[in-house]
């Protein structure tokens, strides 16, 4: 096995309640299957893995394991609390040149204050890790970190068993045939909630009309079920092999795998630059070039979308204007195509003003208007009122960090709950003033094609 052993560090860190010591060793690796390294963590890790892969396909990250977790329910707090925790965790690791710095990967629940029993019962409003092990492919090259978070001076065994075992993960992910995963073979599907949701498109298309609010994003789930328990692996293969336009991920937490692929950026950091996307606004594809460039022509044009599409471009012109030396914005949007649908699509790209963090920025851009609605407060409490369910982490910041800031956190919409052999799809979109209850729920089902593929599952139009 190739392995070139880059470096071992252990530094001293505060955190919260005591001090600890944080581990790092980075070795570069042959270039391996990410989806066969998460999939190696199949026994020991099941419940605390997840993979991440960025639009371009330039970043892919797989963790195995909790070497150090992160869990709050702190409300609005809850941004502050993990950047703080965070930066405590790592002030003192210096990067070194050509070492792999440890990434903290989570997510942040749509809607805190939403009570609603169901699939997401018990699921903290922040949850983040760094992994035991971790996988990332960049620039063509493959490293694995080991992390390790102890208070325990004498951990140089504990240290040379977690070597043993990232040789063996890293030995099962390369000689592991390229694995076909079957699809699931799906044995019941129902649209939950269907007349509530015709009904709750009625009621807040009158809220709007009566300027109760401007605009108001309403979603629905599906639930599929499955003969057989389906795995984490099998299910991200699917959509990996079906959505290669979007971004790709899945988190696990004990007995739920959240995954999807989503095209919706919510802020990416890179070395003081941010960049985020207003994305609001669809349509099918068409079934011909013609047919397609038509229905393009006609979305670009269409005053409905448009209108969704301008909360969000305002609202997230006025973060990066708050947050930003400067910063640029198209006047119109472009049109975003992937597989089954199109969007309104408009890039911001801004230099961050010193005291910017990411953090600070999925904290003042979640949820956009894209998502959430006009005005945010009043959209939210409308949601909790008429939306039949907990997002939980449907349509919420998922993302990664590293010690320097730099990270990039999506929407993590066209996405799914896994728990045992049940699936809860979920999909959504913006209300305003001139919906139609038919013509929304057709745009859902055109937003829960991709995963309804990938999970086997069969369009009921
Ligand atoms: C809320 C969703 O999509 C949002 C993102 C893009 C377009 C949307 C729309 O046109 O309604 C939604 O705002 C979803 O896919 O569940
Ligand atoms: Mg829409």
């Amino acid at each position: 096995m190739h392995q070139k052993w880059l470096q071992t560090t252990g530094v001293e860190v505060e955190t919260v309640n005591s001090t600890l010591t944080f581990y790092i060793e980075t070795i570069e690796v042959n270039r391996l299957s990410a989806l066969a390294f998460f999939a190696a963590g199949e026994k020991q890790y099941k419940g605390q893995r997840f993979f991440w892969q960025n639009r371009e396909k330039t970043f892919t990250l797989v963790g195995l394991g909790h070497a150090y977790k992160l869990e709050n329910n702190a409300n609005d707090e809850r941004f502050d609390f993990i950047e703080k925790e965070w930066k405590a965790l790592t002030k003192n690791i210096v990067k070194e040149e050509s070492e792999q710095q440890p990434i903290l990967f989570g997510g942040f629940t749509f809607d805190p204050n939403n009570m609603k029993e169901g699939e997401w019962n018990g699921f903290p409003q922040s949850y983040f890790s760094v992994a035991t092990y971790q996988l990332v492919i960049r620039d063509d090259k493959a490293y694995v970190n080991i992390h390790l978070v102890t208070d325990n001076d004498n951990c140089l065994e504990e240290f040379d068993l977690l070597r043993k075992e990232r040789d063996q993960l890293i030995h099962a992910a390369q000689v592991r045939e390229l694995k076909m995963y079957d699809k699931p073979v799906m044995t019941n599907y129902r649209e939950v909630y269907k007349e509530e949701y015709l009904k709750t498109i009625a009621t807040v298309t009158n809220l709007i009309k009566n300027k109760e609010a401007e605009k108001v994003v309403i979603a629905r789930a599906l639930e599929m079920q499955f003969d057989d328990t389906l795995t984490a692996p099998q299910v991200l293969s699917h959509v990996i092999s079906e959505q290669p336009e979007s971004y790709l991920f899945g988190l696990e937490r004990d007995n739920l795998l959240f995954f999807g692929a989503s095209p919706e950026r919510l802020v990416k950091v890179k070395d003081g630059h941010a960049f985020s996307s207003c994305v609001a606004g669809s349509i099918k594809r068409g079934k011909t070039v013609e047919e397609d460039q038509a229905l393009g022509d006609s979305l670009l044009a269409d005053s409905k979308n448009l209108g969704e599409h301008q909360y969000v471009v305002e609202m997230i012109a006025q973060t990066f204007q708050q947050n930003c030396t400067q910063y640029r914005l198209p006047k119109q949007p472009k049109l975003l195509k992937i597989r089954d649908i199109q969007h309104l699509y408009t890039p911001v790209e801004g230099l961050l003003k010193q005291d910017a963090t990411i953090l600070q920025l999925v904290k003042h851009l979640h949820p956009t208007p894209a998502l959430g609605g006009v005005p945010r407060q009043e959209a939210l409490s409308i949601i909790r009122q008429y939306e039949s369910m907990n997002r939980g982490l449907y349509a919420a910041p998922l993302g990664w960090m590293d010690a320097e800031g730099n990270g990039e956190f999506i929407v993590a919409i066209r996405s799914a709950a896994l728990k045992e052999n049940t699936a809860f799809l979920y999909a959504g979109g913006g209300i305003v003033a001139d919906s139609e209850p038919i013509s929304e729920y057709e745009e859902t089902l055109v937003k829960f094609r991709p995963m309804l593929r990938a999970l086997g599952g069969q369009l009921h139009e």
